[in-house]
């Protein structure tokens, strides 16, 4: 008898793990029948039914505990299982972007959970899909960090790995090369040329220029006026008028310069400002609103189209950028001993600034390219974007670069410099206040702001950034004038573990050409 009544009790259990398990989008369309609890008319304890396990109450009652005024919605919450917050949540009650402020500060890692079981079903009204065993992982993570400032309707992270390169000789420092990044060979690439420059000596940098822009588009009644208004901005008396009302916002952000162009009766004004140790975009933006509205006391007529218009230009590629420079500029520069080259790259010396010409300043020039005058810049800056917390998107501009080679020495060693007028990096704000990135950031000893010299840590980010590039394209081109690119991702860039079996190769037919 009592056997018979645990296993009522288990099935009753293993139904609601199995529901809490397989949740259906809305559960009240799709009650399973509770199942049964009297068998025999037994006077054991009774087993615990399906309302019990799994709703403990019904809508109704969920949602009187919700909008009872006498209570804030996160002791509300508190007092509902999971099961009834998705209730409330399937039933349009509470949006699933908002559970982190109404659960607050102490149950965020539950707000993560409940969405992954909303959210994260598909088809929707599928019964089979949840994230509940999914890779994506959601436990042990800060998401204090993330809320209101990195992302939003969260359901996980999504690691990547994270690799060291170097360490590399800058500016008289060694310093690891971080980078997060799935495409095997990066690193050992990029090691290969930190591992050549270090040999020659390492590489100086220096920067020629830090300015984060921002440019809005602002129209006027007539070209005239947009006329007008221009030689004002362009005038000492408009100048200072915007440049006071820019710096009120910020204690870091000082306007650098203002650039203007009209296209018909709409004005663009490029502010260039330098943002301390912030990338700087919603420092720039911020200051910005506030000096059109300095502007429009001037010219009520004006109309401000957009807070961007473009003429930024923010994460597009843009000839503005490579010609003016935005964030950070620098130029790298390295001696790499011909033994060097030849030893550790594999090449020579002529092989390489022949291939450096012919690829990437004619090859990129046939295609039109602009700022691409490199090999794979991209590659070594996006991977340290997102080791150190970086805006990605921002790799478009800050990739652009043109890689030089000349032969020194009598043609026995190779000089060789990157120019990187777009260098888009900080170490405080966005994705720089997440743990991890902090990690890295601290490892490289340019954590948050500098404490005597704003501005300085995020510039000896972009000066890495630069050097590394510099490593990568060094190994690349080698790798390419020696014909060993292909060996080498076949050997480091192709999963063994996924890679499918080989199937059976169709019958080649007779060749056409
Ligand atoms: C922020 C909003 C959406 C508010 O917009 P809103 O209209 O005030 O929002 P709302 O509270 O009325 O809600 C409307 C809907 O927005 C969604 N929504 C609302 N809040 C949330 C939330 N917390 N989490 C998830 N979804 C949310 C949600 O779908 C909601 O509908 P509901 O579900 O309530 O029926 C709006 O102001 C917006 O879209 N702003 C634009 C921000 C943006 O796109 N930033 C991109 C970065 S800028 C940049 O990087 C590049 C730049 C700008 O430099 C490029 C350039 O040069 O142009
Ligand atoms: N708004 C937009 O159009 C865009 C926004 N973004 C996003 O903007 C975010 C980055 O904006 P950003 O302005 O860099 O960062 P934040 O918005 O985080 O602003 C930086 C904050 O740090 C403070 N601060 C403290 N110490 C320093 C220091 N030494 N140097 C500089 N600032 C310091 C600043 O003070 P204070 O208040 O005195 O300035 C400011 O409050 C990213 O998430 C990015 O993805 C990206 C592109 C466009």
């Amino acid at each position: 008898m009592s056997s018979l009544l645990q296993s009522q009790a288990f099935s009753a259990q293993a139904l609601a793990l199995k529901l809490k398990q397989t949740r259906l989008v809305n559960p009240a369309d799709s009650l399973p029948t509770p199942p049964s609890c009297s068998s025999s008319g037994t006077t054991s304890p009774p087993v615990q039914t399906y309302e019990e396990s799994y709703f403990l109450r019904s809508y109704e009652e969920c949602l009187a505990i919700y909008e009872d005024a006498s209570r804030s919605k996160a002791e509300a919450l508190g007092m509902l299982s999971d099961e009834e917050v998705i209730l409330l949540v399937d039933r349009g009650k509470v949006a699933p972007y908002a559970l982190e402020k109404l659960f607050g500060m102490d149950e965020l890692e539950r707000a993560v959970r409940i969405r992954r079981a909303v959210v994260c079903q598909y088809p929707r009204g599928s019964n089979t899909k949840t994230l509940e065993g999914s890779n994506i992982p959601y436990e042990d993570y800060d998401y204090a960090q993330v809320l209101g400032a990195c992302c939003e309707n969260v359901i996980g992270y999504v690691p990547v790995p994270l690799g060291i390169a170097g360490p590399l000789k800058i500016d008289g420092n060694m310093y690891p090369i971080p980078m997060a990044t799935a495409e095997g060979t990066l690193v050992a690439s990029t090691s290969r040329g930190c591992k050549a420059l270090n040999a020659g000596g390492g590489v100086s940098t220096v920067l020629t220029n830090d300015a984060m822009t921002r440019g809005p588009a602002i129209d006027f009644p007539s070209a005239v006026m947009a006329g007008r208004a221009k030689v004002w901005v362009d005038s000492e008396e408009g100048h200072t008028a915007l440049r006071q009302a820019f710096e009120s916002t910020s204690r870091f952000a000082k306007l650098k310069s203002l650039k203007t162009a009209i296209a018909g009766r709409t004005l663009y004004v490029r502010f260039a400002t330098s943002t301390g140790d912030a990338m700087g975009m919603n420092m720039i933006s911020k200051g910005t609103e506030k000096a059109l509205d300095a502007m429009k006391e001037f010219f009520p007529a004006m109309v401000v189209l957009a807070l961007s218009g473009n003429y930024c230009t923010d994460k597009k590629p843009a000839a503005i950028n490579w010609i003016e420079g935005r964030g950070k500029s620098i130029v790298a520069e390295a001696v790499v001993p011909g033994k060097v080259v030849t030893t550790v790259l594999k090449t020579t010396v002529e092989a390489l600034c022949n291939l450096n010409i012919k690829k990437n300043l004619i090859g990129s020039a046939m295609a039109g390219s602009i700022g691409g005058f490199n090999a794979h810049a991209s590659n070594i800056l996006t991977a340290i974007f997102l080791a150190t917390g970086q805006d990605p998107a921002q790799n478009v501009e800050s990739s652009m670069c043109m890689t030089l080679m000349e032969p020194v020495n009598d043609g026995e060693d190779l000089l060789m410099t990157v120019t990187m007028p777009c260098i888009e990096v900080g170490t405080v704000g966005g994705g720089t206040v997440l743990g991890p990135q902090q990690g890295v950031l601290e490892m490289l000893g340019i954590k948050g702001a500098h404490s005597k010299q704003p501005g300085s840590n995020a510039q000896t980010l972009a000066r890495i950034i630069a050097s590394a590039v510099m490593a990568g394209e060094l190994s690349l081109l080698s790798a390419l004038a020696a014909g060993h690119l292909i060996r080498a991702h076949m050997a480091h860039n192709r999963s063994q573990v996924n890679t499918p079996a080989a199937s059976v190769p169709v019958t080649p037919g007779p060749r056409t050409f």
